[in-house]
């Protein structure tokens, strides 16, 4: 295998180092920092570089120092400096002094990739590893919080600890899971991700652990549970917040123990599992209140992983909306539409409290409403073709009594479809109609509907609606 490119930074900024070395990992190139002049020519001495970076302004001397420094003791070393921007008097003096080429502060990635693909005279793409690849193609974004989290992905990823993972509704916190088990040496094994606030109550124990034929009315025959299911792999719990103390306690002993009971069965089973939890809820707090179990709450949280809202992720909300461009014209087979100006700084502006998901929503929207090659504000802005009991949230009580009267009055007469569908008709608007309130904030718009967040995804699965495809 061909060796991996190693790369010496010279900079006293502790954060543009981060930075650096984070950019140059994703092109598939390893680097060693040095702070000070003193102590980057001890690690040129001591290590076999492909190239050197610094900075000019160091705290016991200058970057021209050691670009000379360089030129007499490893001539062979590509060296660049780092120039505050606009400074080409320096920029020319450090190629003098032997610096093959110099980078202005900030510094661009594409120009850092550029100056390094000089240096080490091979394409970087070639160094990319196929974990980086994967994850640049599920993860997309390339702001500073995903970038740092894609750093901590990989960390975790290679451990076989159990991770916690949170962040709002709809910031990827799925994909994330999907991910640390793709990059893990589990990834040959099973990926089974299951919706604790998802499944009722009473199937529970069934459905994680499994149960024997006869165990309880309406268990026809053995059944495996998810648990067991993701035996080799990894078990994904999202939204674990939401399950019941008394399976919190079952749970726990399965983690620790690596072993399950099936519900009716004297026997247990080996499994052997990592576990990688969810939740958008503030899992301490809810120890404090006696909620969740402190036990659990410990075995399960070795490793955290906080995904950013959207709204801190700046222009990755365009590379975002890009993407679900691309993927929804691909699935429906039509031709690729662009963005005005306005449509994007529109998509900038936008607070999105429902996250990745809403605006995968919005952009969905948008290509069904514009019958132009292009998608503009209009298209962003419009009521919901696809949900179209949107009601403003000023006019939310005034239509809320409208409804009941349409009701009082159809009352009188006999539905047609009968009353299961009718009702059910009635229950699916209303669904739709805080929703599209809450913009898709599922855990809003159960509070505005009064019910549980379990009992609301259950609602939205019977129906079809719950949008999540991967
Ligand atoms: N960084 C990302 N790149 C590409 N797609 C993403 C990204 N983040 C989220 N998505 C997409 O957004 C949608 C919501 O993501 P996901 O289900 O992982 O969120 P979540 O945080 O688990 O939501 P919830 O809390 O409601 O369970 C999915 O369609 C997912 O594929």
């Amino acid at each position: 295998m061909e060796r991996q490119p190693l790369v010496l930074l010279v900079d006293d900024e502790e954060d543009l180092c981060t930075l650096m070395q984070m950019s140059l990992s994703r092109m598939g190139i390893k680097t060693h920092i040095a702070h000070r002049l003193e102590q980057a020519k001890k690690r040129l001495s001591e290590n076999k570089y492909d190239a050197c970076l610094t900075d000019l302004n160091l705290p016991d001397g200058n970057g021209l120092q050691l670009v000379e420094w360089i030129g007499q003791h490893l001539p062979a070393l590509p060296v660049a400096v780092l120039t505050a921007y606009g400074n080409m008097e320096i920029a020319i003096a450090a190629l003098k002094a032997g610096a093959f080429d110099f980078v202005s502060k900030p510094i661009n990635q594409k120009h850092l990739e550029q100056l390094l693909q000089k240096a080490l005279n091979k394409p970087i793409e070639n160094f990319q590893s196929k974990e980086d690849r994967l994850e640049q193609k599920l993860l997309i974004g390339q702001s500073l919080p995903i970038q740092q989290l894609r750093i901590t992905l990989n960390k975790i990823a290679r451990s076989q600890a159990p991770v916690f993972i949170t962040g709002e509704s709809g910031t990827g916190k799925e994909v994330i899971a999907n991910l640390v088990h793709r990059l893990s040496n589990r990834n040959e094994g099973p990926f089974i991700a299951i919706n604790c606030g998802a499944i009722p109550t009473e199937l529970m124990e069934s459905e994680l652990f499994g149960h024997k034929k006869g165990s309880f009315s309406g268990a026809t025959q053995d059944k495996q549970g998810l648990i067991q299911s993701a035996h080799g792999g990894s078990l994904f719990l999202d939204e674990i917040a939401e399950l019941p103390l008394t399976m919190q306690v079952k749970l726990l002993r399965a983690v620790q123990e690596k072993r399950i009971r099936p519900v009716g069965s004297d026997a247990e089973i080996d499994v052997d599992f990592r576990v990688i939890s969810a939740s958008h809820q503030d899992l301490e707090a809810l120890v404090q209140q006696g909620r969740f179990r402190q036990d659990l709450f410990f075995r399960i949280h070795v490793m955290d992983l906080v995904l950013p809202p959207l709204r801190e992720r700046g222009d990755d909300i365009i590379l975002l909306a890009h993407h679900f461009i691309q993927k929804i014209s691909q699935e429906w087979g039509i031709p690729q539409k662009q963005l005005t100006e306005r449509a994007r700084n529109f998509l900038l502006s936008q607070y999105y409290p429902g996250n990745v998901r809403e605006l995968r929503n919005i952009i969905e929207r948008a290509i069904t409403l514009s019958d132009e090659d292009k998608i503009d504000l209009q298209h962003l802005q419009s009521a919901p073709l696809r949900y179209p009991t949107a009601t403003p949230l000023d006019r939310q009580q005034e239509s809320t009594n409208a409804f009941r009267s349409d009701i009082l009055v159809s009352a009188k007469k006999l539905p047609d479809e009968g009353l299961e569908l009718y009702l059910e008709n009635i229950e699916k608007d209303i669904l739709l109609n805080a929703l599209n309130l809450t913009h898709w904030n599922r855990t809003l718009a159960a509070k505005k509907l009064g019910m549980s967040f379990r009992s609301l995804r259950y609602r939205l699965k019977k129906f079809g609606l719950d949008t999540d495809d991967e």
